[in-house]
């Protein structure tokens, strides 16, 4: 069946549905990982995006059951020059095409992914449309310049009701995680790490996370533009001084917001496996997993806070530590599904903060 992936800009490109039939809006962004496209699909940080996959063969090791982010596919719609109808793998339980279709997902194949992404790259993101039902690029165009991306995101991928979860092996430590759409790695990366885990809805207050006692605070990834959180904000505020606090992605940008900082929007946004960090005191340089549209503006950070790691790309900031307080966090995805494990080691690192704090 035919397709159309239309841009605000007036640009489109003829391609074939596979996934869904039906029609979505969303901004459109690029990835530039060669696998986890799963990992990718069920990222809620990609609610509200329309994602396409830069590498031209997507779904040739299939889907299970076990690698999803989170309950469901988050993305609005999916990209690729070409969906693989035979994957091989002996974890493969289905095809990428049969995980988007059932989850009611639309996706669009036989898409020049190379001249789209280059489009973006000069243009920047910008909504876009995927439709099989209306195939008129006018009137496609014209819905894609009436979308924008949703200031309600972080509600939609937050956990209603608040759970715990034990640690892998002995339980040592409790940390609170404020849920603003956690990728379920982030989780198990803090269960190996002796940590039981009380996770929470986003608009838990910050009197209600003291009463819980915990050793630390963890903000977690999330969807959207971060300004769009201002209660979140305004509640992680009063907990600076009170707890240790760790942030990855949207959680660095919380935290460098709640200290009173800025964030802006990035032209094209840092999606991919291999995204060059430098740590600024070693010189050591990481090989990272990022999906982030937002940064920390480096001059508007509080002078208690110092940047500790930069994108070798172009020079954002990626990581910040307090000189005082036991808060640091960081741009970037430590817990890597998919991409390197070179920063698994934060994880552990928040703990040694903690145990050096409380001593
Ligand atoms: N992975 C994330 O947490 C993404 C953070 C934020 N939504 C951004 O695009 O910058």
């Amino acid at each position: 069946m035919k397709a159309i992936l239309a841009l605000e800009d007036g640009t489109y490109f003829e391609g074939e549905s596979f996934g869904a039939a039906g029609e979505v809006t969303g901004e459109l962004v690029f990835n530039t990982s060669m696998t986890g496209y799963q990992e990718v699909m069920t990222d809620p940080s990609y609610r509200g995006q329309i994602v396409t996959m830069t590498y031209p063969l997507i779904g040739n090791y299939g889907i299970n059951d076990e690698d999803n982010e989170s309950d469901e596919p988050q993305v609005s719609g999916f990209v690729v020059r070409e969906s693989c109808n035979y994957p091989s793998n002996w974890r493969c339980q289905k095809t990428d095409e049969e995980f988007l279709k059932e989850n009611n997902v639309i996706g669009i194949q036989n898409i020049d992914t190379r001249a789209l992404t280059k489009h973006i790259r000069n243009q920047g993101m910008m909504q876009a449309v995927i439709s099989t039902e209306d195939l008129n690029p006018n009137s496609l165009v014209q819905k894609a310049k009436e979308s924008s991306l949703s200031s309600e995101l972080v509600q939609e991928v937050t956990v209603g009701e608040s759970y715990f979860l034990q640690a892998d092996f002995q339980s040592k430590y409790h940390i609170a995680v404020l849920d603003l759409g956690v990728k379920e790695n982030m989780l198990d990366s803090f269960k190996q790490c002796n940590a039981d885990l009380t996770v929470l809805p986003a608009d838990t207050t910050a009197e209600e996370i003291l009463e819980l006692n915990p050793d630390g605070l963890f903000i977690s990834n999330g969807p959207g533009d971060p300004k769009d959180n201002p209660e979140v904000i305004a509640e992680v505020e009063k907990l600076v001084g009170k707890l240790p606090l760790f942030g990855i992605c949207f959680g660095h940008q919380i935290l460098a917001l709640a200290l009173g900082a800025d964030t802006y929007k990035l032209k094209f946004g840092h999606r991919g496996a291999n995204h060059p960090v430098k740590n600024l005191s070693t010189g050591q340089v990481y090989i990272t997993s990022q999906n982030h549209g937002y940064a920390v503006k480096e001059e508007s950070l509080p002078e208690e806070m110092i940047v500790t790691h930069k994108n070798l790309n172009d020079d954002t900031v990626e990581g910040m530590k307090h000189t005082k307080l036991p808060i640091f966090s960081v741009q970037y995805h430590p817990e890597a599904a998919p991409g390197p494990h070179d920063s698994d080691f934060l994880f552990n690192k928040f703990i040694e903060l903690i145990v050096d704090s409380a001593a």
